[in-house]
């Protein structure tokens, strides 16, 4: 694509200029272990809503609002748990100009050194040899939440204007479901978010290492969990094994039936839902620049079940997924501990895509799960219940924002963005479009071997930088579209 060139330079080169500023910023960020999935844990997600008030108000954001979302609805340990508050801001008010929103999310996953991380997970260790960031929401999303401030910093020590008003919100519940967010969008629709044109999310990678992407579609995850009960305290297993049900093996028996070694998901009704994959759609996959064998470098394995880039892209993408992700209660630490566990609670997600219902698929799992544990005949007792849902999202990317990031994404790598969707989900997305009836580009700052989620989180350090310029670069080429 051919394009008039805005000059950019200065704000890239201001941006090159304060790249030990913004790495010490992000270094702030991750010290904060802002896990949402922890209950313990939520003084540290409120204290990193905290820290970002101090920051926009730093920058000369107005009107900075911290929207409390009440307690945390069940299941919770903690009846009284109350959310993490949503924080607003706003940048500009120009009538002139255009109101781009900005979401991104404070929380991260939990982290911890055992799990086999090389550094501290919540110290960012900056590995000068390869240029990388690493630390627990290095990429997921601290340091593309950050880029945004990043942006507005540049711009102010530029004495530059910024062409468009910039609206944010930052959640900090997002990977646990964002809970209370779908009902302040919609308080906030014809309110604080009233004026706005388009919504900005940097909170996904791209495909592979070395080619930028702009996405356009995103599965959905319904999380669930099983609780089974058995005795009435963990017990001894040279006094009681062989004579009493143990939970653990109930619950084996019982993940076990949900998805086969081949990846297919084993619960009836499901792949009906699934909407046909047409032939138009099928060709799109052939155009995609990915390498399978990147894919594998990147999962540290060559254990993938596909072979050919098609398929692998599909199974990702477009096919849903089920995942056992771990067992609460269970025996998990090193060592050889004789325990029969009295209670174990299993935990299993699936990504959606379209056309699942999300209430029907409750159904089935709940069904399918209750049918398996009957056939058991188990006195134990099993529930089955969900933890939270988020929507899967498909747009059609032939728009303004999407034009205007592929511009600037060319102008700061010199390359054209193919366009994607990804296998992960950020479920706030369908609802920003909905409610706010705008458009929703999503604009990645990370690779896809980023390890988001995993161990050994990273960054790459031009990735940091050159992804603080294309969203700069971005708001430029969206004011003038
Ligand atoms: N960067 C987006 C992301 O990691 N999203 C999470 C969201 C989620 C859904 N359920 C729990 N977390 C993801 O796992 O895709
Ligand atoms: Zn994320
Ligand atoms: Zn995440």
């Amino acid at each position: 694509m051919s394009y008039e060139k805005l000059p950019l330079e200065p704000l890239f080169q201001k941006i090159d200029e304060l790249k030990p500023q913004f790495i010490e910023r992000l270094e702030r960020a991750v010290a904060i272990p802002s896990v949402s999935g922890d209950e313990t844990l939520r003084p540290q997600v409120v204290k990193m809503g905290e820290f970002l008030i101090t920051e926009l108000t730093a920058l000369g954001f107005t009107d900075i609002q911290r929207k409390e979302l009440g307690t945390q609805p069940p299941p919770v340990a903690d009846a009284n748990l109350q959310l993490p508050p949503v924080i607003l801001g706003r940048f500009g008010t120009s009538p002139e100009k255009k109101t781009v929103l900005v979401y991104g999310h404070y929380d991260v996953q939990p982290a911890a050194k055992e799990d086999g991380w090389a550094t501290e997970p919540f110290t960012l260790v900056h590995d000068q040899a390869k240029d990388i960031l690493y630390g627990r929401g290095s990429t997921d999303d601290k340091g593309p939440v950050l880029g945004w401030l990043n942006v507005i910093q540049a711009h102010n020590e530029l004495g530059w204007e910024l062409p468009v008003n910039l609206v944010v919100c930052f959640e900090g519940m997002e990977e646990s479901g964002s809970l209370g967010l779908d009902e302040l969008i919609e308080r906030e629709a014809k309110e604080y978010f009233a004026k706005v044109d388009q919504v900005t999310i940097s909170d996904n990678y791209w495909l592979g290492t070395s080619k930028p992407v702009l996405t356009y579609g995103l599965r959905g995850c319904n999380y669930y969990q099983i609780i089974v009960n058995g005795p009435g305290a963990d017990l001894h297993s040279g006094v009681f094994g062989g004579t009493i049900a143990e939970p653990m093996t109930d619950l084996i028996k019982v993940m076990s039936t949900l998805v086969n070694s081949d990846g297919l998901i084993q619960i009836e009704g499901i792949k009906e839902m699934i909407a046909p994959l047409t032939d138009k759609e099928n060709a799109l996959y052939d155009e995609i620049d990915f390498s399978v064998d990147e894919f594998n470098a990147a999962a540290g394995s060559e254990t993938c079940l596909h072979t050919t880039k098609q398929d692998l892209l599909k199974h990702r993408w477009r096919f849903p997924s089920l995942s056992l992700h771990g067992i609460e209660g269970a025996f998990s630490g090193t060592g050889a501990k004789t325990v029969i566990p009295a209670k174990v609670i299993g935990k299993f997600s699936i990504r959606t895509v379209p056309n699942i219902e999300s209430a029907k698929l409750d159904q089935l799992v709940f069904q399918h799960v209750e049918a398996e544990f009957a056939k058991l005949k188990s006195p134990n007792t099993l529930k089955v219940e969900l933890i939270h849902d988020g929507n899967y999202w498909v747009s059609n990317p032939f728009n303004d924002s999407f034009t205007a990031a592929s511009k600037a994404t060319q102008d700061v790598w010199g390359i054209v963005p193919d366009f994607t969707r990804e296998g992960g989900s950020i479920p706030i997305t369908l609802s920003f479009e909905q409610k706010l009836g705008v458009d929703v580009l999503l604009l990645p700052m990370g690779r896809g071997d980023d390890g988001a989620h995993s161990i050994n989180e990273k960054l790459d350090v031009p990735n940091y930088i050159n992804g603080c310029k294309t969203l700069g670069g971005y708001l430029h080429y969206y004011a003038k579209a």
